[in-house]
């Protein structure tokens, strides 16, 4: 399975070629990304896509000299059930140019990074997806969830009365040059408590705090809070928006939260005292702070929280490594189940006996055992992670129950105590 993969190789389909990017032709590969993602008016990112450039991480197809699709992918470390990090392939910058569309050329680029990313180690692949049915084809599932929440301050009347605090607690702005300096170390402690979470790199950093600026996409500094307990370690940090809205001459503002999160649940309700007391905000939008969150439950009047209008699928990943990835992460309950899983790439397929030891830890291998239950690549991507039930997708016909009960058995092994979630998009 591609363990003698040459990065370096040139293919050809349908006599386009197909090959990484050099750095100097950054900006041809920025051009098209540019027209494939339907933005011609934007000027050229290339000095920004040069800090993204990676030997063989970039690939191109050319016709005739001009790039005409884009692909590229990075290694990140994704938190599984359980805390553990195993390296992923993110996919993203998935272009086909509007004249070389359907002649195979998103396959194409498609195997060969996921043949690199297998060869390189990677557990899995990850990519956010721009319509639901374009990448099931290549075993990637629907792994997370976005969930967000729109609050009307005036109905929820604030946070429940015994919410807890951190007493000697403070709460502080921070600049941008601030938050590059906090945000990165107490994310990395936060991430690891957070199944789906994804690490951010510098450039992650240096972008969302404006040092950055990438063409297109136009940074608008936001607000940005550090919560600290009463050592002065920081434990929480919240960054929010604020619209100026006036309904006459009354204030009507609404706060848009963009990032959250907190290393223990007194410095959430702390933070999200603090949100809820902004004078002149009326309402306040968390676009997406995960399906488990407890926030509506926070309040004293939790129907004044309605479901954000964008909550959809986010996260889809694909399982390259399946010893790999299922020893990784623990497990709900002991007990064993055999999958048997088609993989059209052939990186997961065969049967795969997990057994679960009663401390919650699993071993994946190999198995010619009679199976439980008979899946695709792309369900066996979408169970991962815990972010859907085993019966839920054999009640859609997505997983096949070969013995009577197996699917609710199962689930109870691959259970996970805390939703997976990804705030990132990449
Ligand atoms: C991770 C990301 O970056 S998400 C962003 C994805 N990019 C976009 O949405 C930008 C606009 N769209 C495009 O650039 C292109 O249409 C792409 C990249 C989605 C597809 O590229 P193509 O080269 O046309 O795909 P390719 O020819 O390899 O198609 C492979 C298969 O996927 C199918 N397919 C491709 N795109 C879509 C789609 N949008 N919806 C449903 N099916 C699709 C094809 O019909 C084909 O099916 P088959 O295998 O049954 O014959």
């Amino acid at each position: 399975m591609g363990n003698s993969f040459d990065g370096d190789a040139v293919e050809t389909v349908n006599g386009i070629q197909i090959r990484a990017v050099a750095e100097d032709e950054v900006a041809a590969w920025d051009r098209a990304l540019a027209l494939g993602f339907l933005r011609s008016h934007v000027e050229s990112a290339a000095e920004y896509r040069r800090l993204q450039w990676e030997p063989g991480r970039m690939l191109g197809a050319f016709d005739e000299g001009r790039c005409i699709a884009t692909f590229r992918s990075f290694d990140v470390e994704l938190t599984v059930p359980g805390g553990a990090t195993v390296q992923a392939d993110a996919v993203t910058g998935v272009t086909v140019s509007a004249t070389h569309r359907r002649r195979g050329l998103l396959s194409a680029m498609m195997r060969r990074d996921l043949t690199a990313a297998r060869a390189r180690g990677s557990a899995v692949a990850v990519l956010i997806a721009a319509e639901y049915n374009i990448y099931g084809r290549y075993g990637f599932g629907p792994a997370t969830r976005g969930h967000g929440w729109d609050v009307d301050l005036q109905r929820s009347r604030g946070l429940r009365d015994g919410v807890p605090t951190v007493p000697g607690g403070r709460i502080d702005f921070v600049t941008m040059e601030e938050a590059r300096k906090i945000g990165p170390e107490l994310h990395d402690r936060w991430r690891l408590t957070q199944p789906g979470a994804l690490a951010r790199d510098d450039v992650w950093w240096k972008r969302n705090t404006g040092e950055v600026n990438v063409p297109g996409f136009e940074f608008k500094e936001p607000f940005v809070a550090v919560h600290r307990d009463a050592q002065g370690a920081a434990t929480g940090l919240v960054a929010y928006r604020v619209d100026d809205t006036w309904d006459g001459s009354y204030p009507n503002c609404t706060l848009t939260v963009v990032d959250f999160f907190a290393l223990d649940r007194a410095t959430a309700a702390e933070l999200w005292r603090f949100v809820f007391s902004v004078d002149w905000v009326r309402k306040v939008v968390a676009e997406n702070i995960g399906p488990d969150d407890p926030l509506p439950l926070l309040l004293q009047d939790p129907r004044a929280a309605t479901p954000y209008e964008d909550n959809a699928d986010f996260t889809w990943l694909r399982v390259l490594d399946v010893e790999a990835a299922f020893n990784a992460r623990t497990y709900g309950a002991p007990g064993r189940v055999v999958l048997d899983v088609e993989d059209r790439l052939g990186f997961a397929a065969g049967r795969w006996a997990i057994e679960v030891a009663a401390d919650g830890t699993g071993r994946c291998t190999p198995t010619e055992d009679a199976a439980d239950l008979a899946l695709g690549a792309s369900e066996l991507g979408t169970l991962y992670l815990g972010g859907e039930t085993l019966p839920r997708l054999a009640a859609a016909g997505l997983v096949t129950e070969l013995r009577p009960g197996a699917a609710a058995a199962a689930d109870l092994l691959l259970r996970t105590p805390l939703l997976a979630w990804n705030p990132d998009n990449f």
